[in-house]
C-alpha cells in the first residue's frame, strides 16, 4: 500500500472494479461507486486525491461533475473516462479542470502512470495552498491604491458589518470573490462558514439541488437527503457568483429566501427557515437582463440595496505595478525585480482579464524567468511592439516547444492549468502538442 486514496465513478460495474484491480494491485487505496451522488458522498467521508469518473452517468453529466467537485474540493485532481464519441464532452470536462481524459479500453496501459501524474499534481496542489508568504486576510487580501479601489474598499467596510445583501458589479477579475471574502471576514455571519457557488458553471437541475438539497427520492438517484449549500450556510454567508446566469424558476426561491428566509428542498413539502447573508456578483448588467427579461425585476430591486462596482485593472493604473510586486513576492522565494521596460509593457497592456491575467502573467514570467531581474521580452508577444523575430518560423517553433514543455513541467502534466498559464484554449494545446509531438506526460 502507498497510503494514497483515489476514487472511480463509473456504473459500468465490470469496468470500475476491473480498473479498481489494476489499481489497488499498485498500492492505492481504491473506492468505487456507481453513481455520481455515491461519488460525491465517498469523497466528503474519505481523504481522496484524485478521481477517475465516467463522462456519462446515470444521475449527473461528468462534466457537471467536474465542476463540483473541484468547487467542493479544489485540490482533487480529476481524470475523466469516456467511451469513442464522447471526447468532445472530456474536452467540455477539461476546461471544468478536469486533469485529464482518458478513452476506455484504448488507454488502458496509460492509466496506471496518468493515475500517478495526477496524484503529484495533487499533492502540489495541496501544498500550493501553504505558499511561502502567509496569505493575508480580509480587507489585508485586497492589494491596490489606487482612489477607486480605495473607495470601494470603504463602502464594504461599511456594509460588512451589518446584514445587507450585497451585490458586486465588475468584470471578470476585478476582485469579486477576494471582497465577498473580506465582507464575510469582517462580518458577524464569520463565525460561521462561507459557502460559494458559481451558477454559471454548472447545469441548472445540479445546481438547483446544489443551492437548496433535496428530500430522498426527490429523483432517482438521491439516495439520502442532501442537505443544501443555503442549509450548510446557516448563521453565514452564501455567495452566489455569476447570478445574472441563475436560470428564473430558481431567482423566484432565492427571492423568498432574501425576503424571509425560507425555502423547500427538492422533494419536500415542509419548509425550511435558514439565516444566511447574501452576497451575490455578476459581470453583467443586470438591468439589461431585467429588460430581457432574464432576470426578475423584482429580484434585482431586492439585491441591488448595496450595489458595490469593482474598477476595471486599466482604470487604476496605480495599482498595475503595486499589484505585480505583490504577486513576484507570493510567486518567487527570491528577490526579484522589474526591469524598466517590462514596467512600462505592464502599464500600457489592455488588461481584459484583469487582476487574473495580471497574476497568470506574472507567475508565468516567473516560470520562463533565469535571473533577478525580469525583462519584457519574457512578456506574451501581445505586450511587446516590438518587431518580432523576422528569421525564421523555425526558431519560433522551437522556443513555443520550449516554452510549452517548460510549463507542462511546472504544472506537473496539468493540461488545463498549463493552457490557463500559456493564456491558450485547452484545444489548442493539445493541437500544438501533437504538432510538435510532445508527449502527452
Ligand atoms: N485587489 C486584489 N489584491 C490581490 N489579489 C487580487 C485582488 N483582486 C483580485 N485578486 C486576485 O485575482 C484573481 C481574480 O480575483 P477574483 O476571483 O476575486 O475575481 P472575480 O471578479 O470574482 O472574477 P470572476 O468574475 O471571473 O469570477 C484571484 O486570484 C484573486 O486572488
Amino acid at each position: 500500500m502507498n497510503g494514497k486514496s483515489l476514487l472511480i465513478i463509473d456504473d459500468e460495474k465490470k469496468l470500475c472494479d476491473l480498473l479498481a484491480r489494476i489499481l489497488e494491485l499498485e498500492g492505492y487505496t481504491v473506492y468505487k461507486a456507481y453513481t455520481g451522488k455515491e461519488g460525491l458522498a465517498l469523497l466528503q467521508q474519505h481523504n481522496i486525491a484524485v478521481v477517475l469518473c465516467d463522462v456519462k452517468l446515470p444521475d449527473y453529466s461528468g462534466i457537471d461533475l467536474v465542476a463540483l467537485i473541484k468547487q467542493q474540493k479544489p485540490q482533487v485532481e480529476i481524470i475523466n473516462l469516456t467511451a469513442y464519441g464522447t471526447i468532445a464532452d472530456s474536452v467540455k470536462a477539461m476546461k471544468n479542470g478536469a486533469y485529464d481524459y482518458i478513452t476506455k479500453g484504448d488507454d488502458n496501459d496509460k492509466i496506471i502512470p496518468l493515475v500517478a501524474k495526477a496524484f503529484e499534481a495533487a499533492d502540489k496542489n495541496a501544498t500550493s495552498k501553504t505558499s511561502q508568504l502567509p496569505l493575508p486576510k480580509g480587507f489585508d487580501a485586497i492589494i491596490g491604491q489606487s482612489t477607486p479601489l480605495l473607495e470601494a474598499i470603504t463602502m464594504a467596510k461599511k456594509v460588512a458589518p451589518t446584514e445587507a445583501t450585497v451585490l458586486l458589479l465588475g468584470e471578470t477579475g476585478t476582485g469579486k470573490e477576494v471582497f465577498a471574502t473580506a465582507i464575510h471576514q469582517a462580518s458577524k455571519y464569520a463565525t460561521s462558514t462561507l459557502m460559494a457557488i458559481n451558477c454559471s458553471a454548472i447545469g441548472a437541475d445540479l445546481l438547483e439541488s446544489e443551492l437548496f438539497g433535496y428530500k430522498k427520492g426527490a429523483f432517482t438517484g438521491a439516495l439520502q437527503d442532501k442537505k443544501g449549500l443555503l442549509e450548510q450556510a446557516d448563521g453565514g454567508t452564501l455567495f452566489l457568483d455569476e447570478i445574472g446566469d441563475m436560470p428564473l424558476h430558481m431567482q423566484a426561491k432565492i427571492l423568498r429566501v432574501l425576503e424571509d428566509g425560507t425555502f423547500i428542498k427538492l422533494g419536500d413539502l415542509q419548509t425550511k427557515k435558514v439565516n444566511v447573508r447574501l452576497i451575490a456578483a455578476t459581470h453583467k448588467n443586470l438591468l439589461e437582463e431585467v429588460e430581457k427579461g432574464n432576470f426578475r425585476e423584482d429580484l434585482y430591486y431586492r439585491l441591488s440595496v448595496f450595489t458595490l462596482h469593482l474598477p476595471k485593472l486599466n482604470d487604476r493604473n496605480k495599482d498595475i505595478l503595486l499589484l505585480a510586486e505583490y504577486f513576484i513576492k507570493r510567486f518567487s522565494a527570491t528577490a526579484i525585480k522589474m526591469s524598466e521596460d517590462f514596467q512600462q509593457a505592464l502599464l500600457k497592456h489592455n488588461w481584459k482579464g484583469n487582476i487574473r491575467e495580471l497574476k497568470n502573467t506574472i507567475e508565468r514570467t516567473l516560470i520562463l524567468n533565469d535571473s533577478t531581474i525580469l525583462e519584457s521580452n519574457l512578456l506574451p508577444a501581445t505586450f511587446n511592439s516590438s518587431p518580432a523575430n523576422t528569421n525564421a518560423n523555425l526558431d519560433m517553433a522551437s522556443i513555443e516547444v520550449e516554452h510549452i514543455k517548460k510549463v507542462l513541467q511546472y504544472t506537473s502534466g496539468n493540461k488545463t492549468e498549463t493552457a490557463r498559464l500559456l493564456g491558450i484554449g485547452l484545444a489548442t494545446l493539445y493541437r500544438k502538442m501533437e504538432q510538435y509531438g510532445i508527449p502527452k506526460y
